[in-house]
């Protein structure tokens, strides 16, 4: 059998396509020369843009099927093809900052192509071996106060936003690299998995209005494009960020929005392929292909790769065997609630289903990790009361159980924030707090310090200070409306 990566080719021998099913291509090459798996193939046509094709299966002796990249449409049988004797490369360093690129790595943003001599590297690689890995952990602040109390980030771990649709996950991951990457001094790559188009162009705008479009790199793999695209877009982002890992030392923030776009792709690539479906219809190596680019997402001795995705979970179901797969290779799982959103508390985090691995006293310190308990306690007491008090009334409850919910209640919305991207349709300016001024905040509210305050003035706001700022305004405005 042909070694899996040995992709020696000496005289580029030409094949022919064979077939055409979609995005699929049997390709027949002469037997001595057949492409190895995951090898590169550029069908010569006259089609519209260059077409390459990844060797997927050897099908026999002399036939290869493969998977395209771009549209197919137009492509006859008997067309020729050429092997690239690699597999696919994508641009990496300085010059593909500020710049937006395709799964190819070609330019999409109107602006010149990119130098001939810019280096290129394999999207396909092995992940850092274990001694070369740097597991320590330090929290990673945000400024959102319910992610740093209760989920914090690691800086050069893996975090993901997973919710349902239109529950806040693309206004999260905005938000997170509006406040992160301003403080932030590294790289960073963003890689649009199979989302709207236009999100692509929206982000390049706010990037370049906010002058960190130099220190960026964008690659867009979006659901207009075919499943080849999508599929592999999330490996050239991520080898372009291992390429400033490794060989620049720079650290870099990972932002992918959609990993479960990613995994849906491969599942069409799978039927396409020809194999069988597993559970829900997911393809059997589904298991392996999250596990291929999760691995990669590593941090090394010499610079760390913090990332951080958004995961659509189909139809609210968090047990899906795409969504559970990706829970298992996280530090931080941030569960976004449809039930949260609907009350109007922003971000719709659920203070229960979330966690992190370094919500640990060895990490964050004993102070913090028994506070993110004790709100957690209140939390989880209060939405036992919530079918009493919808059943019974509140007055049924003991006077503890009173005290529980008023200060759970207000912790609720203390964990509310407005953000800096939702400005515009809120009207709210947006805040983001210190890490300490959270946890003062949250001990008082624990401590009583608010039972008296109205609810309205802990919703939407930032510090503790804010809060009291606001409830003094109210008194204000109350005595007033007394009066007169
Ligand atoms: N923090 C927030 N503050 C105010 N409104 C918000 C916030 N987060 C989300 N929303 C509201 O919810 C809508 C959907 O948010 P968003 O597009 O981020 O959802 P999503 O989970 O990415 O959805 P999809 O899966 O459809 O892409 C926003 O347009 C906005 O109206």
């Amino acid at each position: 059998m042909t070694p899996r990566h040995d992709f020696r080719c000496s005289d580029n021998p030409t094949g022919s396509v064979v077939a055409v099913r979609g995005s699929v291509l049997d390709i027949a090459f002469p037997a001595e020369a057949l492409p190895s798996l995951h090898e590169a193939v550029e069908i010569l046509w006259d089609g519209p843009e260059r077409l390459i094709a990844e060797v997927q299966l050897h099908r026999d002796d002399g036939t290869v099927r493969a998977i395209a990249l771009q549209s197919t449409s137009g492509l006859a049988r008997g067309t020729s093809a050429r092997r690239l004797g690699e597999p696919l490369t994508t641009p990496v360093g300085d010059a593909v900052l500020g710049r937006l690129l395709d799964v190819m790595g070609t330019t999409r943003d109107g602006g010149p192509p990119l130098p001939a001599d810019v280096p290129r590297r394999p999207i396909h690689r092995t992940p850092p071996s274990l001694a070369d890995r740097n597991p320590s952990r330090e929290p990673f602040e945000t400024g959102i106060k319910v992610i740093d109390l209760l989920a914090p980030l690691a800086r050069g771990g893996k975090a993901a936003m997973f919710g349902g649709a239109g529950v806040g996950k693309t206004v999260l991951v905005m938000e997170l690299i509006r406040g992160m990457v301003e403080r932030y001094t590294g790289i960073s790559v963003f890689a649009g998995v199979g989302e709207r188009s236009r999100e692509g162009q929206e982000l390049w705008e706010e990037m370049s209005r906010s002058g960190m479009l130099g220190r960026t790199a964008l690659i867009f793999g979006q659901m207009n494009e075919p499943p080849g695209a999508r599929w592999r877009v999330g490996l050239t982002a991520l080898t372009i960020a291992e390429h400033f890992r490794d060989e620049a030392h720079r650290d870099v923030l990972l932002l992918m929005d959609n990993v479960f776009r990613f995994v849906q792709a491969g599942a069409e690539v799978s039927g396409l392929l020809g194999r069988l479906p597993s559970r829900v219809g997911y393809q059997p190596t589904l298991a392996g292909e999250v596990a291929e680019l999760e691995e990669r997402i590593a941090s090394t001795y010499g610079a760390g790769v913090t990332a951080i995705q958004a995961v659509y979970v189909p139809a609210d179901d968090f047990t899906d065997p795409a969504v559970a797969e990706l829970f298992s290779h996280l530090d931080s799982s941030i569960v976004l609630s449809r039930g949260i959103a609907a009350e109007g508390l922003y971000p719709a985090v659920d203070p229960l289903a979330s966690g992190s691995n370094l919500l640990d006293p060895m990490v964050v310190g004993d102070e913090h990790y028994r506070l993110a308990e004790e709100v957690r306690a209140a939390l989880a007491h209060y939405r036992e009361l919530r079918d009493i008090i919808a059943l019974l009334g509140i007055e049924e409850l003991s006077a503890a159980d009173r005290r529980t919910v008023k200060r759970a209640r207000r912790l609720q919305r203390f964990l509310t924030q407005p953000f800096l991207v939702t400005e515009s349709f809120t009207g709210h300016s947006g805040v983001t707090v210190p890490l300490a001024e959270t946890l003062k905040g949250c001990r008082a509210i624990l401590d009583g310090v608010g039972d008296d305050w109205a609810e309205s003035s802990f919703f939407m706001t930032g510090t503790l200070g804010q809060v009291l700022a606001r409830e003094t305004a109210l008194t204000a405005e109350r005595g007033a409306a007394h009066e007169t």
